[in-house]
């Protein structure tokens, strides 16, 4: 798929924009916080109604100004799309082809893109809650109902935590109430625990091949996905059901203890391995950032295998950061399948053969000039 043009108004530090994107790369270029960024933002909010770098909606709207929009035109296999997508500090309002979308999980989804940014090199270095931010995010882009199931699981979550937090004083009747929440959250969880597993498996097999690829078959990459309970290697649900039932009655005295659930997809975790060894404890610097390279480009083509296109890419000033070797690698994988914008304070730092044909763009205080 490819982004024709983008229109974003009062959008951070944007007040008012119409690109052409047409080309296959795209080029932001300027000084360091003048609004590089926020574009590639913009793009990555239009496909997932959320930024990368913040949960708060109102953060993303120019400062003295009440709402942001966005709007893009898309062009996909069955044809054009139009987005659009305002931002209030009361909530989102998104159109596709003019109708607006009750649920934006029917929304995300129109536009599909990864993005490789610095802050990356944390899906592999950072807290568990970064992998699964990036679980979902990727689970959610190709399977909307997946979106749906997690928000559903989060509020029973919640409401479970308010059950146990009280445990103490109601006794006897929490244990009532605990019992419906349990059967709640299981059901819920398996669904997730189960989607997650299916997409892990698939991304560790063009992870692993990409990796080779990119360290010239030295390295062997693998992922393991890290329940909050012993799942058995089984993906079926009723399995599952009876093992996370099992552990939570195993953890019931620790939860009523702490007033929180202890177990289930919210805990999860992942790890990866080079030839065996983690690389969040024992790889180099290049190894945990060739990982994270390895696993943006094996989504590059999930999202292909899952929904017949190429998403967008998005590189937030992470070129100069990889080698040639690494740059080489993601520059001729994609070439011309994948439309790209990048970032960058200096093009010297992008490989010639990008630059050939690409759309550049100064940006400057919010403006943008081709
Ligand atoms: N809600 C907002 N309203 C207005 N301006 C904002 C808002 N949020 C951020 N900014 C401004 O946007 C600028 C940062 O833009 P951005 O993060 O895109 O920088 P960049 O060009 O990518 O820089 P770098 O190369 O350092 O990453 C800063 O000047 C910041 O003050």
């Amino acid at each position: 798929m490819f982004v024709k043009n983008i229109q974003l108004q009062n959008y951070r530090n944007v007040k008012q924009i119409e690109l052409s994107t047409e080309q296959n790369v795209n080029i932001f270029i300027g000084q360091n916080a003048q609004g590089k960024t926020n574009l590639l933002e913009a793009i990555f909010v239009l496909a997932l109604t959320k930024s990368h770098r913040t949960d708060k909606n109102k953060e993303l709207i120019g400062w003295g100004e009440n709402s942001a929009h966005l709007g893009a035109l898309i062009d996909k296999k069955y044809g054009p799309v139009n987005l659009e997508l305002n931002l209030s500090p009361q909530g989102k309002q998104a159109k596709i082809n003019g109708l607006e979308q009750k649920k934006l999980s029917n929304f995300i989804g129109a536009l599909n893109v990864v993005m490789f940014a610095p802050e990356d090199l944390e899906i592999v270095k950072g807290t568990p809650g970064v992998r699964r931010r990036f679980l979902d995010i990727e689970i959610g882009q190709v399977q909307p109902n997946y979106i749906y199931a997690l928000q559903q699981y989060q509020k029973i979550v919640i409401q479970r935590n308010n059950v146990l937090k009280n445990a103490w004083q109601q006794g006897a009747s929490s244990q009532a109430m605990l019992d419906v929440w349990n059967e709640q959250l299981v059901t819920h969880g398996v669904k997730i625990i189960k989607k997650r597993k299916q997409f892990i498996s698939k991304l560790e097999q063009w992870a692993k091949t990409i990796h080779e690829g990119i360290t010239d078959g030295l390295e062997q990459l693998s992922i393991q996905y890290l329940p909050s309970f012993p799942m058995d290697g089984t993906e079926d649900e009723a399995v599952l059901f009876e093992h996370f039932m099992i552990k939570l009655s195993q953890m019931k005295e620790q939860e009523v203890r702490r007033g929180i659930t202890l177990v289930g997809p919210h805990r999860d975790d992942l790890s990866f391995y080079i030839n065996d060894k983690e690389v969040q404890t024992f790889g180099s610097q290049g190894q945990q950032r060739t990982t994270a390279l390895s696993l943006k480009l094996a989504e590059i083509e999930l999202i292909h295998e899952e929904i017949g296109e190429y998403p967008v890419l998005l590189l937030d000033d992470v070129l100069s950061e990889l080698d040639q070797n690494r740059q080489t690698q993601l520059i001729e994988t994609f070439q011309s399948k994948v439309q790209t914008f990048i970032t960058t304070t200096g093009i010297e730092s992008i490989h010639a053969s990008k630059l050939k044909d690409a759309n550049i763009y100064h940006v400057r205080a919010g403006n943008v000039m081709r």
